[in-house]
């Protein structure tokens, strides 16, 4: 029972602790005041963590190499987007998939619960600030961002061992239902004005490029090889484990201009749904450089180099080339410094040995599912080591377009499956070599009047005349080799003459 007694009682006591706060406050130094604080909080804090059934693990956005956002940080924001949407009261919101869908994420400090097996967990978003900058409207490398898990401790084997495991295998596959894909280039990206995002070397846009593997013309069985193969790798994880190898895969692409190469690496793209990483060779400064870009590729993705006998002198002829330069700057050291004056460009360092380190060296298994990709118009120019089977896996040879690759452009451009037409231009495309762009280009109707048949002419036209003009070629190469030779007949005899 409550009595008089009880309350004066704590009336007293009450009045004491005032007391003794008011002298401590007043009279005790602040320096010993705050020593006492903190360590009363610290102790406080362990001494409730101990009685605590609760358990917490944070993961932080950038964990100890400061320019790699911790992969795991991305998976946990995908996966709690979902929850985000249904209970936070704050949420931070980015544009996904051509900007037609959201992806919500926990405004700071905001909590949800999650449930898996019957198992209750709760996440929260933080967001740290350092002090000398609590307020700054841009995100600044002060700030810390890191997601907080807590469940109860008789859940930490259970949470440890299925639930983690199960929200990274769920995250990752939203990720990759949800992410808008990317293409990157290193193009212009070292100068001295160049300010990488968070320091990585790549910058990129969003990927959209429309090409399908129904769309390109080539011969149905080649196509169906390479659809094959690319489903068969992207399942491949397991066996190339069990084999020892990285997971990656070498495609080179050659054949004349126009042929479809680079609209075969989208298709490659758009079919895996990869990122693509398009590598300007010319543009690293050496190897080094190299190696530092291929580090930062991501996985999933295809990295792609354009051209590349043109790119740099990888035909094996480099060292000689050298070689014979360094011989003429002895033989000519006066001529050399005018040279230098007159400023001869300093290119790209990188070596062919840089390359084929770059492809499968050591440092090429630091991720995982990825396609190199070579495209070339002169496959005689590149070395064999640099193209040989396992390096570049599998070669396909883009041609001239033939009768099977037109039905495709036909149905593609004209919606045409068959047409009296057809068999003409079968024929002459089998007796004329036109890529597939310049069908493609004269299939194209340029106004709302023309008719498909009229398209169709227009093609026959232009076949019909790339073909007389292969049949004057070789008259008008057999004259001018005459004339040469007439030529050099007479200055023989004019030399004679002379003598
Ligand atoms: N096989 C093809 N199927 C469908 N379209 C094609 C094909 N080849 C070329 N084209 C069309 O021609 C255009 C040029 O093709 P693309 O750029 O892919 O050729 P390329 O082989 O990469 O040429 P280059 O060697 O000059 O880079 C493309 O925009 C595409 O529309
Ligand atoms: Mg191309």
């Amino acid at each position: 029972m409550i009595t008089f007694d009880m309350f004066s009682q704590f009336g007293s006591l009450l009045a004491s602790l005032m007391f003794f706060w008011a002298m401590y406050q007043h009279y005790l130094p602040s320096k010993i005041r705050e020593a006492i604080e903190f360590y009363a909080s610290r102790y406080t804090h362990k001494l409730v963590n101990y009685f605590s059934p609760y358990l917490a693990i944070t993961f932080a956005e950038y964990t100890n190499d400061r320019f790699n956002r911790s992969e795991v940080y991305t998976t946990i924001e995908t996966y709690l987007s979902d929850k985000s949407s249904m209970e936070a009261r704050s949420m931070k919101a980015d544009y996904i998939k051509d900007g037609k869908s959201l992806l919500l994420s926990l405004g700071n400090n905001e909590e949800v619960v999650d449930q898996y097996c019957g198992v209750q967990v709760r996440w929260s978003f933080i967001t740290e600030y350092s002090s000398s900058n609590p307020y700054s409207f841009y995100p600044t490398s002060d700030e810390k961002r890191y997601y907080r898990l807590v469940f109860h401790s008789r859940h930490r084997k259970f949470v440890l061992d299925s639930y983690l495991p199960y929200l990274l295998e769920e995250g990752e596959s939203i990720a990759i239902r949800k992410r808008r894909r990317k293409l990157f280039t290193n193009a212009g990206n070292d100068g001295p004005d160049w300010m990488g995002d968070r320091g990585t070397m790549w910058s990129h846009i969003e990927f959209k490029h429309p090409a399908r593997f129904d769309m390109l013309a080539m011969e149905k069985s080649k196509k169906q090889m390479i659809i094959e193969d690319l489903q068969w790798f992207q399942e491949a994880k397991h066996y190339y484990a069990e084999i020892g190898k990285p997971w990656k895969r070498g495609y080179l692409l050659y054949g004349p201009p126009g042929t479809g190469k680079s609209t075969l690496v989208a298709a490659m793209a758009n079919l895996l749904e990869y990122d693509i990483y398009d590598l300007e060779l010319t543009a690293v400064k050496d190897n080094m450089q190299l190696r530092k870009l291929l580090i930062e590729t991501s996985s999933k993705s295809i990295i792609l180099i354009e051209d590349i006998d043109c790119s740099l002198d990888l035909t094996g002829q480099r060292n000689k080339k050298k070689a014979k330069e360094e011989d003429n700057r002895e033989k000519d050291p006066i001529k050399n410094p005018i040279q230098e004056a007159e400023g001869e460009k300093k290119g790209s360092e990188v070596t062919l040995s840089g390359l084929l380190n770059f492809i499968d060296g050591i440092w090429s298994a630091c991720g995982e599912e990825r396609i190199i990709v070579f495209t070339t118009n002169h496959m005689e120019k590149l070395d064999p080591a640099l193209i040989r089977r396992g390096r570049m896996d599998v070669h396909v040879e883009m041609s001239y377009c033939r009768y099977e690759s037109f039905k495709v452009l036909a149905k593609n451009y004209l919606k045409l499956e068959s047409h009296p037409l057809f068999e003409t231009i079968g024929s002459l495309l089998e007796e004329t070599d036109m890529t597939p762009a310049d069908v493609a280009e004269n299939l194209m109707p340029r106004s709302v009047k023309i008719s498909k048949e009229t398209c169709l002419e227009n093609l026959i036209k232009a076949l019909e005349k790339v073909k007389e003009e292969s049949k004057l070629k070789p008259k008008k190469e057999a004259t001018s080799e005459q004339d040469k030779e007439e030529k050099s007949h007479d200055s023989e005899d004019r030399n004679q003459v002379e003598t």
